[in-house]
């Protein structure tokens, strides 16, 4: 028999596939997309395409079923599961894409649903239908001057929104919600172990992936902390005294769009790896130097690891504790792949156990948390993170900080670092530490990048996605006076 060409685009059969394989398998959508993909042969740009119906059916999923229920009358768990991704995927792309000509969208989506057999796609037709003229109207009449208007029109569980209500305010939690579903920046960091960063930018250019140097603006709207013009390696002491209230990340590019980083022989060569501004401030901000001893706690899959190494100039030692076998098993090949491993000594371990190796010069402490400051690029994230599992954390991150700690030398700095919007996490587990232990003082981050202060622990550092374009990490940096 001839093979008969499917009638849907490859990258919304992708799309849909991911949908399943998450709903129903409970994958995560980054790794199904790249599975699904990659079994597709996706070009670049159906990939992309793919990646914003995949990622924005599950990171949109309550907004949009939310309008399948005004429209159909009925729970969409009640529909056929294809049938609802039929129509998510649909919705998606009548709602809240632009570029989709309606007639595509509605014409793919019935083409998916008969494909799955059955009469669903008659539903699906004419919803979308009704969709094309009133999905929008519907979208911008949720109220979102509450918590829980704001999470239904921004797609995400009302305690998230409650949490950002309280923490930011109701402006700030806003804009940082209707961020939440804008694609990542594309962040890269260029291995200086392995290579310069301005012959990467020009080879990169020679390959037509434009790039642009990246740091993070500490400057208070109103000038506070104006630099003078040039780049600073680190935050801190302009000439004349004045502070920068810039954090340079000198070895950091920021690429114009998506682009095939593993598919590309710097990634290969170790020369290359994403990494987000935010990611990169950890390192910067803790400053490890040539031959000091470093504790890196949670380390896997390294990117502050060998960002480490890398600004150690690879003399020294880096103690990187991950207590997942797997996972530090892969940090030791990417040490390897990023001519880090002369200096870094990976250990299968919990990080919260008393240490016997110390003292350390530095210690970073980068314990698992909500992650919620990276729901843009982890699109199921927002749907498995509950309340209760805030709590949990922030007592293991407690854990971990007091034995990251304890291991610290007289005088040594530590730097706690999450990628979380999560004040019980962040500055909870910081006031926590500091009532508990007077041989610690905290520096005043905020002071340096005033823009970057956080609300309620002004010497701390809270990065926005909406304001900084980055992700939401949280730093604090610790002295040990004693
Ligand atoms: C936030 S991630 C660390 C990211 C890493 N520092 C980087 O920059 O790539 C947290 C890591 O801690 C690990 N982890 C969780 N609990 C741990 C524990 N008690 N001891 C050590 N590692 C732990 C997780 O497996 C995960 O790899």
């Amino acid at each position: 028999m001839p093979s008969v060409a499917s009638p849907v685009s490859p990258a919304r059969r992708v799309a849909a596939a991911v949908l399943r394989r998450v709903e129903d398998e409970g994958a995560y959508a980054d790794r199904a997309l790249a599975g699904e993909a990659a079994r597709a042969g996706l070009d670049g740009r159906e990939h992309a395409f793919a990646t914003a119906l995949a990622y924005g059916a599950v990171q949109r999923r309550r907004t949009l079923d939310h309008v399948i229920a005004r429209l159909t009358r009925r729970p969409p768990g009640q529909l056929d599961p294809p049938v609802r991704d039929a129509l998510r995927l649909g919705l998606l792309q009548l709602i809240f894409l632009d570029g989709v000509a309606a007639h595509a969208a509605v014409d793919q989506s019935v083409e998916l649903a008969k494909a799955a057999g059955g009469p669903g796609y008659r539903l699906v037709n004419a919803v979308l239908r009704r969709a094309s003229r009133e999905g929008r109207r519907i979208v911008e009449q949720l109220d979102d001057r509450t918590p829980e208007g704001a999470a239904l029109r921004h797609s995400v569980p009302d305690w998230i929104a409650r949490m950002w209500w309280e923490s930011l305010g109701p402006d700030e939690a806003r804009a940082l919600l209707a961020r939440v579903n804008q694609p990542a920046e594309s962040a890269l960091r260029v291995n200086t172990l392995a290579a310069e960063p301005v012959a990467v930018a020009a080879a990169l250019a020679g390959r037509e992936v434009a790039v642009r140097p990246a740091q993070l603006d500490g400057r208070l709207p109103g000038g506070e902390g104006v630099p003078d013009g040039e780049g600073v390696p680190g935050y801190g002491g302009a000439p004349g005294g004045a502070a920068a209230a810039v954090l340079s990340l000198p070895e950091g590019l920021v690429a114009d769009g998506a682009f095939d980083l593993r598919g590309d022989p710097l990634f290969a060569d170790g020369a290359l790896l994403a990494q987000s501004r935010a990611a990169m401030a950890a390192a910067r901000l803790l400053d490890p130097q040539p031959g000091e001893r470093v504790l890196d706690l949670c380390a896997a899959p390294g990117g502050k690891t060998t960002h480490l190494a890398a600004l150690m100039g690879g003399s020294g030692a880096v103690v990187a504790v991950e207590r997942h076998p797997g996972r530090a098993e892969a940090l030791r090949r990417t040490c390897a792949r990023l001519r880090a491993d002369w200096t870094v000594a990976v250990e299968t371990g919990d990080a919260s156990e008393p240490r016997r190796d110390g003292p350390f010069d530095r210690v970073l402490v980068d314990p698992p948390c909500s992650g919620l400051g990276t729901l843009q690029g982890r699109p199921d994230l927002r749907w498995r993170a509950t309340a209760e599992s805030v709590a949990e954390l922030a007592r293991l991150q407690g854990r971990i900080l007091a034995a990251g700690a304890a291991a610290l030398a007289p005088g040594g700095t530590l730097l706690y670092v999450t990628c979380t919007i999560s004040p019980d996490e962040n500055e909870g587990v910081i006031e926590a530490f500091l009532d508990a232990d007077p041989a610690f003082a905290l520096d005043d981050l905020g002071a340096e990048l005033p823009r970057l202060r956080s609300r309620r622990a002004p010497r701390t550092l809270q990065l926005l996605p909406h304001r900084d374009g980055t992700d939401g990490f949280f730093l604090a940096r610790l002295r040990r006076s004693s």
